[in-house]
């Protein structure tokens, strides 16, 4: 793991939550991005070299839609950046955490991603980030 990537926070309504967070970070979003497969429209803000990342349900079947819908609006994950992908999906599923997608797919802001599920990290839902610059597998083990 190289570090935190992102905090993601599940929000109702992005337009309302981007004007929030423009107040309080003082900056305001730097990209919104919607990612079909995720049933999710994103947008980041950047405070140093942190990044939060606000998810608004495109869909109520959406893990963001779920997740809202039983727990509010709040801190939904922690992305972390990784340098290997298939690597890091290796030896977290050999020490035992739940990877949930066999493999990496498409994330948002330029990024591979997995997730692990969150009964296997104390409770916490945990995002893998690999950006596709550093590392452009081909969609296969085999990487570059
Ligand atoms: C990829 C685009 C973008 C990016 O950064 O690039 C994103 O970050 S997209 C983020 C949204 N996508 C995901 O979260 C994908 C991974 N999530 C999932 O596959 C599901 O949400 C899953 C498996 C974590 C939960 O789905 P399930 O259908 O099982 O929902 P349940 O409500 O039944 O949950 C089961 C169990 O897990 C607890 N749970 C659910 N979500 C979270 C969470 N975010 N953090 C912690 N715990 C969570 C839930 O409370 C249930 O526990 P229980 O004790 O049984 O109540
Ligand atoms: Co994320």
């Amino acid at each position: 793991m190289e570090k935190i990537e992102h905090i993601g926070i599940a929000v109702k309504n992005l337009k309302t939550s981007n004007a929030l967070f423009e107040k309080l970070l003082g900056t305001p979003s730097y990209k919104t991005e919607a990612v079909e497969s995720e049933g999710v429209r994103t947008s980041f803000f950047k405070i140093g070299s942190n990044k939060i990342e606000l998810l608004e349900a495109m869909g109520k079947e959406s893990a963001i839609g779920k997740f809202v819908e039983k727990r509010g609006e709040g801190i939904h994950h922690i992305a972390f950046e990784v340098r290997d992908i298939w690597a890091e999906i290796k030896r977290l599923k050999k020490e035992g955490f739940t990877v949930l997608n066999d493999a990496p797919k498409k994330g948002a802001d330029n990024k591979w991603v997995v997730f692990l599920h969150p009964k296997t990290v104390n409770g916490v839902l945990v995002e893998l980030c690999q950006d596709v610059a550093v590392n452009p597998y081909k969609g296969d083990e085999n990487g570059i």
